[in-house]
């Protein structure tokens, strides 16, 4: 499959300049989880689609992006793909059950480790670069496109547990009482996961998220020892791939979802933005970053878009008047839900696009 390289000239760039610290002359904002559930064209398309089969073909993937695009003034989509996917090429079975979320029928053991297919792994995937390539040409340069990943120990959790979980007390177990197989299949889905980035980036992703929403279950000891190395193994190697293979380089941010115990370690992972979501004080997070170069996303609570219209626009308010508008981009502070209100979305946008920066 050819990649087609001549893509349109980037008209909105203000995403993409304060992942990189330059002036933006309005905020940036996208919001996680934007082509979902709660919005009615997305449930209407999902009636005749299943999940993984608009995952798998390109350009239902692409129609289901440009969805919020269409919608909103959002200044980034993010293509439409799950971080199961990964698993999936691994060789485990994942199926998306309505009103469960993602099932994997036979869980991971110990026993079962060495049959993980870690061979074309990549290759597997590149059904992901097909629906990213044809997406950055429909969206004919309008807002730049996100390709995505789950880190290696928010996969790790699910392939154990065998779906979501409340404690992630047996993906853990593997942590503390089989640390050597722990750091294998860490290793394993860091190699899959740098090669997976570079392959989207050169498909045409302009900006890929690492998206660690398990960091949450586990402390700073935890972190140290089975997610920063590989969470800075992928940065440097991704970048050092894209430099081997003459491509430009691009921002990368990290969402470590909880992970506020360490924040001050996740600057120094090669990242140039770092997501926070909304149990953080964002003086906290401006203060532990200072100095750092690092761009801050987020971290309005999901739920805020609840309240009225007048109570939202004074949260989002507070919160770009305490985050400031130096390296920030306004996001939610997790994936958004299937039962927000529609036009909360556009309360939002509307606040942040009319903040002086
Ligand atoms: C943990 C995780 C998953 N998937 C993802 C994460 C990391 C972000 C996070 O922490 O929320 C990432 C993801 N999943 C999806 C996207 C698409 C792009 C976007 O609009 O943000 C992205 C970026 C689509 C999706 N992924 C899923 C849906 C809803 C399923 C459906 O349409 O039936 C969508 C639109 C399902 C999914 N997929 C996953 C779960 C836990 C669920 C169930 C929860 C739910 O139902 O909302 C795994």
């Amino acid at each position: 499959m050819s990649i087609n390289k001549d893509f349109p000239l980037l008209k909105n760039e203000r995403l993409l300049k304060a992942a990189r610290g330059e002036k933006v002359d309005k905020l940036p904002v996208w919001i996680m989880r934007q082509a979902g559930r709660y919005l009615p064209e997305f449930r209407e398309y999902r009636k005749q689609h299943d999940f993984f089969e608009i995952c798998n073909n390109p350009e239902y993937a692409c129609e289901v992006t440009l969805m919020p695009i269409r919608r909103y003034e959002l200044d980034a989509a993010i293509i439409f793909s799950d971080i199961l996917v990964i698993p999936q090429a691994l060789g485990l079975d994942v199926e998306m059950r309505p009103g469960v979320g993602p099932v994997l029928p036979e869980p991971l053991t110990l026993e079962t480790l060495s049959n993980l297919n870690t061979k074309g792994t990549v290759k597997k995937l590149e059904y992901v670069g097909q629906a990213i390539n044809l997406t950055r040409h429909k969206l004919e340069g309008n807002v730049p496109l996100f390709g995505f990943t789950g880190a290696p120990w928010t996969l790790m959790g699910y392939m154990i547990e065998g779906g979501g979980s409340k404690t992630y007390s047996k993906a853990k177990k593997w942590l503390y009482a089989h640390p050597q197989k722990s750091h294998e299949l860490l290793e394993i889905l860091t190699q899959v996961i740098i090669d997976y980035l570079v392959m989207q980036i050169e498909y045409g992703a302009q900006i890929v998220q690492v998206f660690d929403s398990n960091a949450e279950y586990l402390n700073k000891n935890l972190y140290s020892i089975f997610c920063l190395p590989y969470l800075k193994k992928i940065s440097l190697e991704v970048r050092k791939k894209l430099r081997e293979k003459k491509l430009e380089e691009v921002p990368m941010v990290l969402f470590a979802k909880g992970g506020w115990y360490c924040l001050e370690e996740q600057a120094e992972l090669g990242y140039e933005v770092l997501g926070v979501d909304w149990t953080v004080e964002p003086k906290y997070v401006r203060n532990i970053l200072k100095n750092k170069n690092i761009t801050i996303q987020g971290n309005l609570d999901p739920c805020a878009l609840y309240s009225s219209k007048s109570d939202l626009n004074s949260q989002v308010e507070k919160m770009l008047n305490e985050f400031g508008s130096d390296r920030y981009i306004v996001n939610l502070g997790h994936g958004i839900y299937p039962d927000a209100p529609i036009d909360s979305l556009k309360t939002v946008v509307d606040v942040v696009h009319s903040f002086e920066v």
